[in-house]
Protein backbone atom coordinates (compact mmCIF):
# COMPACT_ATOMS: atom_id res chain seq x y z
CA UNK A 1 0.00 0.00 0.00
CA UNK A 2 1.34 3.37 -1.14
CA UNK A 3 0.37 6.60 0.62
CA UNK A 4 -1.60 8.82 -0.84
CA UNK A 5 -3.83 12.13 -0.23
CA UNK A 6 -6.77 12.12 2.56
CA UNK A 7 -9.01 14.05 -0.33
CA UNK A 8 -8.02 11.56 -2.61
CA UNK A 9 -8.93 8.41 -0.93
CA UNK A 10 -12.21 9.87 0.82
CA UNK A 11 -13.07 10.66 -2.94
CA UNK A 12 -12.99 6.98 -3.65
CA UNK A 13 -14.99 6.07 -0.68
CA UNK A 14 -17.53 8.71 -1.37
CA UNK A 15 -17.46 7.96 -4.98
CA UNK A 16 -18.48 4.04 -4.02
CA UNK A 17 -21.16 5.62 -1.54
CA UNK A 18 -22.72 7.79 -4.19
CA UNK A 19 -22.46 5.14 -7.11
CA UNK A 20 -24.80 2.99 -4.89
CA UNK A 21 -27.33 5.94 -4.47
CA UNK A 22 -27.54 6.84 -7.84
CA UNK A 23 -28.11 3.52 -8.94
CA UNK A 24 -31.12 3.14 -6.66
CA UNK A 25 -32.57 6.78 -7.07
CA UNK A 26 -32.52 5.32 -11.21
CA UNK A 27 -34.81 2.72 -10.33
CA UNK A 28 -32.76 -0.65 -9.99
CA UNK A 29 -34.45 -2.89 -7.02
CA UNK A 30 -32.34 -3.06 -4.08
CA UNK A 31 -31.51 -6.23 -4.24
CA UNK A 32 -29.58 -6.25 -7.97
CA UNK A 33 -27.79 -2.75 -7.00
CA UNK A 34 -26.35 -4.82 -3.69
CA UNK A 35 -25.47 -8.15 -5.61
CA UNK A 36 -23.85 -6.47 -8.38
CA UNK A 37 -22.19 -4.65 -5.67
CA UNK A 38 -20.87 -7.65 -4.25
CA UNK A 39 -19.58 -9.39 -7.04
CA UNK A 40 -17.34 -6.14 -7.83
CA UNK A 41 -14.44 -7.09 -6.18
CA UNK A 42 -12.60 -4.56 -7.72
CA UNK A 43 -13.84 -1.94 -6.49
CA UNK A 44 -14.85 -3.18 -3.38
CA UNK A 45 -11.24 -4.02 -3.02
CA UNK A 46 -9.76 -0.40 -4.00
CA UNK A 47 -12.58 0.52 -1.07
CA UNK A 48 -10.90 -1.43 1.37
CA UNK A 49 -7.26 0.02 0.58
CA UNK A 50 -8.29 3.32 0.46
CA UNK A 51 -10.99 3.55 4.07
CA UNK A 52 -7.51 1.72 5.73
CA UNK A 53 -5.29 4.24 4.62
CA UNK A 54 -7.67 7.05 5.52
CA UNK A 55 -8.17 5.96 8.86
CA UNK A 56 -4.90 4.98 9.64
CA UNK A 57 -2.66 7.60 7.84
CA UNK A 58 -4.27 10.54 8.46
CA UNK A 59 -7.26 10.08 11.07
CA UNK A 60 -5.11 8.89 13.59
CA UNK A 61 -2.63 11.32 12.70
CA UNK A 62 -5.37 13.97 13.97
CA UNK A 63 -6.16 11.54 16.62
CA UNK A 64 -2.67 11.81 18.05
CA UNK A 65 -3.03 15.37 18.29
CA UNK A 66 -6.27 15.77 19.69
CA UNK A 67 -8.00 12.41 20.93
CA UNK A 68 -11.36 13.55 21.51
CA UNK A 69 -11.76 13.87 17.38
CA UNK A 70 -11.47 9.79 17.55
CA UNK A 71 -14.54 7.37 16.70
CA UNK A 72 -12.27 4.76 18.49
CA UNK A 73 -11.58 6.06 21.64
CA UNK A 74 -14.98 7.41 21.64
CA UNK A 75 -16.23 4.02 21.98
CA UNK A 76 -13.74 2.27 24.09
CA UNK A 77 -14.36 5.18 26.71
CA UNK A 78 -18.62 4.62 26.41
CA UNK A 79 -17.77 0.42 27.22
CA UNK A 80 -15.75 1.70 30.17
CA UNK A 81 -18.12 3.93 31.33
CA UNK A 82 -21.08 1.32 30.92
CA UNK A 83 -19.66 -2.01 31.56
CA UNK A 84 -16.67 -1.38 34.22
CA UNK A 85 -17.67 2.26 35.93
CA UNK A 86 -21.27 2.38 36.96
CA UNK A 87 -23.30 3.58 33.47
CA UNK A 88 -24.92 -0.04 33.67
CA UNK A 89 -26.01 0.00 37.42
CA UNK A 90 -27.06 3.09 36.92
CA UNK A 91 -29.33 2.59 33.54
CA UNK A 92 -30.59 -0.58 35.59
CA UNK A 93 -31.64 2.56 38.45
CA UNK A 94 -32.90 4.77 35.68
CA UNK A 95 -35.16 1.99 34.35
CA UNK A 96 -37.11 0.28 37.06
CA UNK A 97 -39.65 -0.97 34.99
CA UNK A 98 -37.48 -2.60 32.50
CA UNK A 99 -38.23 -6.62 31.82
CA UNK A 100 -34.94 -7.44 33.48
CA UNK A 101 -32.97 -10.36 33.47
CA UNK A 102 -33.45 -13.29 35.91
CA UNK A 103 -29.65 -13.42 36.59
CA UNK A 104 -28.65 -10.41 35.38
CA UNK A 105 -25.26 -11.01 33.56
CA UNK A 106 -21.92 -9.57 35.21
CA UNK A 107 -20.33 -7.81 32.94
CA UNK A 108 -17.53 -6.59 35.73
CA UNK A 109 -14.79 -9.64 35.46
CA UNK A 110 -14.81 -10.99 31.86
CA UNK A 111 -13.64 -9.05 28.69
CA UNK A 112 -16.23 -7.30 26.64
CA UNK A 113 -17.28 -9.25 24.00
CA UNK A 114 -17.60 -6.58 20.54
CA UNK A 115 -19.10 -7.26 17.58
CA UNK A 116 -17.28 -4.83 14.99
CA UNK A 117 -19.90 -4.75 11.80
CA UNK A 118 -17.51 -3.17 8.70
CA UNK A 119 -14.92 -3.00 10.68
CA UNK A 120 -12.72 -2.72 7.56
CA UNK A 121 -9.03 -2.84 9.52
CA UNK A 122 -9.99 -4.13 13.02
CA UNK A 123 -9.39 -0.63 14.50
CA UNK A 124 -10.14 -2.34 18.10
CA UNK A 125 -7.79 -4.86 18.20
CA UNK A 126 -5.32 -2.76 19.59
CA UNK A 127 -7.09 -3.05 23.11
CA UNK A 128 -7.26 -7.02 23.33
CA UNK A 129 -6.86 -6.46 26.81
CA UNK A 130 -10.53 -5.64 27.77
CA UNK A 131 -12.20 -5.90 24.44
CA UNK A 132 -12.89 -9.97 22.80
CA UNK A 133 -13.42 -8.54 19.67
CA UNK A 134 -15.05 -10.37 16.44
CA UNK A 135 -14.42 -8.33 13.20
CA UNK A 136 -16.44 -8.70 10.25
CA UNK A 137 -16.71 -7.12 6.87
CA UNK A 138 -18.00 -7.45 3.14
CA UNK A 139 -14.71 -7.32 1.99
CA UNK A 140 -12.15 -7.23 4.89
CA UNK A 141 -8.82 -5.02 4.62
CA UNK A 142 -6.42 -7.35 6.86
CA UNK A 143 -6.62 -10.94 7.54
CA UNK A 144 -7.73 -10.52 11.15
CA UNK A 145 -11.04 -9.86 10.02
CA UNK A 146 -13.79 -12.32 9.00
CA UNK A 147 -15.55 -12.01 5.52
CA UNK A 148 -19.21 -11.38 6.34
CA UNK A 149 -22.18 -9.82 4.21
CA UNK A 150 -23.98 -8.65 7.87
CA UNK A 151 -27.18 -7.61 5.60
CA UNK A 152 -27.33 -11.39 4.61
CA UNK A 153 -25.51 -13.36 7.62
CA UNK A 154 -28.26 -15.77 9.10
CA UNK A 155 -28.89 -15.11 12.91
CA UNK A 156 -28.82 -19.00 14.96
CA UNK A 157 -28.19 -20.67 17.68
CA UNK A 158 -24.35 -20.59 17.32
CA UNK A 159 -21.83 -18.37 15.85
CA UNK A 160 -20.25 -20.13 12.70
CA UNK A 161 -16.63 -19.20 11.58
CA UNK A 162 -14.95 -21.30 8.72
CA UNK A 163 -10.94 -21.11 7.58
CA UNK A 164 -11.21 -23.37 4.75
CA UNK A 165 -11.50 -20.65 2.23
CA UNK A 166 -10.52 -17.71 3.62
CA UNK A 167 -11.70 -16.17 6.87
CA UNK A 168 -15.65 -16.37 6.53
CA UNK A 169 -18.77 -15.80 9.18
CA UNK A 170 -21.15 -18.53 8.82
CA UNK A 171 -24.10 -17.31 11.31
CA UNK A 172 -24.41 -15.51 13.93
CA UNK A 173 -25.61 -16.45 17.30
CA UNK A 174 -28.48 -14.24 19.02
CA UNK A 175 -28.00 -12.75 22.51
CA UNK A 176 -24.13 -13.12 22.34
CA UNK A 177 -22.60 -9.81 22.57
CA UNK A 178 -22.20 -7.32 25.03
CA UNK A 179 -21.49 -5.06 22.06
CA UNK A 180 -22.40 -4.39 18.65
CA UNK A 181 -20.48 -1.70 16.60
CA UNK A 182 -21.85 0.21 13.60
CA UNK A 183 -18.66 2.59 13.24
CA UNK A 184 -19.28 4.42 9.33
CA UNK A 185 -21.27 1.61 8.27
CA UNK A 186 -25.21 2.77 7.64
CA UNK A 187 -24.32 5.39 5.42
CA UNK A 188 -22.87 2.95 3.35
CA UNK A 189 -26.06 1.25 2.49
CA UNK A 190 -27.92 2.99 -0.24
CA UNK A 191 -31.14 2.13 1.74
CA UNK A 192 -33.23 3.07 4.78
CA UNK A 193 -34.52 -0.52 4.55
CA UNK A 194 -31.36 -1.82 4.45
CA UNK A 195 -29.90 0.41 6.94
CA UNK A 196 -32.53 -0.58 9.43
CA UNK A 197 -32.03 -4.50 8.20
CA UNK A 198 -28.63 -3.59 10.24
CA UNK A 199 -30.31 -2.54 13.47
CA UNK A 200 -33.03 -4.63 13.58
CA UNK A 201 -30.14 -7.56 13.44
CA UNK A 202 -27.87 -5.27 15.89
CA UNK A 203 -30.34 -5.49 18.27
CA UNK A 204 -30.92 -9.35 18.15
CA UNK A 205 -27.49 -10.20 18.07
CA UNK A 206 -27.23 -8.35 21.92
CA UNK A 207 -27.36 -9.80 24.97
CA UNK A 208 -30.03 -8.09 27.12
CA UNK A 209 -28.44 -4.68 28.60
CA UNK A 210 -25.60 -4.87 25.89
CA UNK A 211 -24.64 -1.99 24.02
CA UNK A 212 -25.30 -1.17 20.23
CA UNK A 213 -22.62 1.52 19.17
CA UNK A 214 -23.80 3.71 16.15
CA UNK A 215 -21.36 6.10 14.50
CA UNK A 216 -22.31 8.43 11.48
CA UNK A 217 -20.28 11.13 9.62
CA UNK A 218 -20.97 14.51 9.79
CA UNK A 219 -18.71 17.35 9.94
CA UNK A 220 -21.68 20.28 10.71
CA UNK A 221 -22.61 21.67 13.91
CA UNK A 222 -24.79 19.16 16.68
CA UNK A 223 -28.03 20.74 15.50
CA UNK A 224 -27.88 20.80 12.17
CA UNK A 225 -28.79 17.25 12.06
CA UNK A 226 -30.33 17.21 14.99
CA UNK A 227 -33.87 16.37 13.36
CA UNK A 228 -32.32 12.99 11.78
CA UNK A 229 -30.69 11.91 15.45
CA UNK A 230 -34.11 12.44 16.73
CA UNK A 231 -35.38 10.48 13.87
CA UNK A 232 -32.73 7.42 14.44
CA UNK A 233 -33.08 7.51 18.37
CA UNK A 234 -37.07 7.44 17.92
CA UNK A 235 -37.11 4.58 15.34
CA UNK A 236 -34.60 1.92 17.75
CA UNK A 237 -36.67 3.22 20.91
CA UNK A 238 -39.49 0.96 19.36
CA UNK A 239 -36.87 -2.20 19.08
CA UNK A 240 -35.78 -1.48 22.99
CA UNK A 241 -32.91 0.28 22.23
CA UNK A 242 -32.38 2.98 25.11
CA UNK A 243 -30.12 5.79 24.04
CA UNK A 244 -27.72 6.28 26.82
CA UNK A 245 -24.99 8.08 25.52
CA UNK A 246 -24.81 10.93 22.81
CA UNK A 247 -21.95 13.13 21.77
CA UNK A 248 -20.92 15.26 18.74
CA UNK A 249 -17.15 14.89 17.93
CA UNK A 250 -15.64 17.09 15.23
CA UNK A 251 -16.87 15.25 12.27
CA UNK A 252 -19.24 12.39 13.70
CA UNK A 253 -22.25 11.82 15.83
CA UNK A 254 -21.57 9.40 18.09
CA UNK A 255 -24.64 7.41 20.13
CA UNK A 256 -24.82 4.03 22.55
CA UNK A 257 -28.46 2.65 22.56
CA UNK A 258 -28.84 -0.02 25.66
CA UNK A 259 -31.00 -2.97 24.75
CA UNK A 260 -33.47 -2.60 27.54
CA UNK A 261 -35.56 -6.25 26.96
CA UNK A 262 -38.42 -4.66 26.03
CA UNK A 263 -38.47 -6.09 22.88
CA UNK A 264 -40.62 -4.68 20.32
CA UNK A 265 -43.49 -3.05 20.53
CA UNK A 266 -46.16 -5.24 18.93
CA UNK A 267 -47.61 -2.69 16.30
CA UNK A 268 -44.29 -1.13 14.66
CA UNK A 269 -44.92 -0.81 11.90
CA UNK A 270 -41.48 -2.25 9.79
CA UNK A 271 -41.57 -0.23 6.47
CA UNK A 272 -42.09 3.34 8.32
CA UNK A 273 -39.91 2.83 11.20
CA UNK A 274 -37.35 2.25 7.85
CA UNK A 275 -37.62 5.30 6.46
CA UNK A 276 -36.85 7.13 9.87
CA UNK A 277 -33.10 5.68 9.42
CA UNK A 278 -32.49 8.02 6.53
CA UNK A 279 -29.55 9.95 6.11
CA UNK A 280 -29.33 13.63 3.85
CA UNK A 281 -28.05 12.41 1.10
CA UNK A 282 -31.07 10.28 0.34
CA UNK A 283 -33.08 13.21 -0.36
CA UNK A 284 -29.95 14.85 -2.47
CA UNK A 285 -31.60 15.36 -6.31
CA UNK A 286 -28.08 15.02 -8.06
CA UNK A 287 -24.70 14.40 -7.95
CA UNK A 288 -23.97 18.02 -7.44
CA UNK A 289 -26.17 18.01 -3.62
CA UNK A 290 -24.48 14.50 -3.44
CA UNK A 291 -20.84 16.78 -3.34
CA UNK A 292 -22.22 18.54 -0.58
CA UNK A 293 -23.06 15.44 1.61
CA UNK A 294 -24.55 17.58 4.25
CA UNK A 295 -24.85 20.57 3.29
CA UNK A 296 -27.95 20.64 0.88
CA UNK A 297 -30.79 18.28 1.31
CA UNK A 298 -34.35 18.46 1.51
CA UNK A 299 -35.42 17.15 5.17
CA UNK A 300 -38.49 15.00 4.99
CA UNK A 301 -41.27 17.62 5.57
CA UNK A 302 -42.12 18.58 8.73
CA UNK A 303 -45.81 16.85 9.07
CA UNK A 304 -44.17 13.56 7.87
CA UNK A 305 -41.73 13.29 10.81
CA UNK A 306 -44.49 14.80 13.49
CA UNK A 307 -46.47 11.84 11.89
CA UNK A 308 -43.42 9.54 12.58
CA UNK A 309 -43.11 10.75 15.90
CA UNK A 310 -46.46 10.69 17.13
CA UNK A 311 -46.50 6.98 16.22
CA UNK A 312 -44.04 6.00 19.00
CA UNK A 313 -44.47 6.30 22.35
CA UNK A 314 -41.78 7.23 24.66
CA UNK A 315 -40.23 9.71 22.62
CA UNK A 316 -38.13 12.32 24.26
CA UNK A 317 -36.60 15.60 22.83
CA UNK A 318 -32.72 15.83 22.82
C1 LIG B 1 -16.62 3.66 5.91
S1 LIG B 1 -16.04 2.05 6.21
C2 LIG B 1 -15.88 2.09 7.99
C3 LIG B 1 -14.72 1.28 8.50
C4 LIG B 1 -14.54 1.29 10.03
N1 LIG B 1 -15.71 0.76 10.72
C5 LIG B 1 -14.23 2.66 10.55
O1 LIG B 1 -14.95 3.20 11.40
O2 LIG B 1 -13.22 3.21 10.11
C6 LIG B 1 -17.50 1.07 5.98
C7 LIG B 1 -17.20 -0.42 5.98
O3 LIG B 1 -18.43 -1.14 6.03
C8 LIG B 1 -18.29 -2.31 5.26
N2 LIG B 1 -19.65 -2.81 4.92
C9 LIG B 1 -20.56 -2.20 4.14
N3 LIG B 1 -21.66 -2.96 4.03
C10 LIG B 1 -21.43 -4.07 4.77
C11 LIG B 1 -22.19 -5.24 5.02
N4 LIG B 1 -23.41 -5.41 4.51
N5 LIG B 1 -21.65 -6.19 5.81
C12 LIG B 1 -20.41 -6.02 6.34
N6 LIG B 1 -19.64 -4.95 6.11
C13 LIG B 1 -20.15 -3.97 5.33
C14 LIG B 1 -17.47 -1.85 4.07
O4 LIG B 1 -16.86 -2.92 3.38
C15 LIG B 1 -16.47 -0.90 4.73
O5 LIG B 1 -15.28 -1.54 5.09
Amino acid sequence: MSSSSGLKLAETIKFVHRKLREEIKSGIDAETVWEQHCKDRNTLQEYAESMHLLATEHWEKLTATDPLTSRILWTRDSLRGYFHEGGLEKARLKNKTDHSPKDKIDFSSSRIKLLDVGSCYNPFSTFTEELDVLAVDLHPALDSVYQCDFLKVPLADKTVMTTSTGKEVESLAHNQFHCVVFSFLLEYLPTAAQRWTCCVKGEQLLMEEGLLIIITPDSKAAHANAPMMRSWRCALSSIGLERVRYEKLQHAHCMAFRKTGAGHQSTVDHNHLAQMIYIPQDFAKDSEDEEEEFHHFDRPNDDDLADAFALLPSFSDD
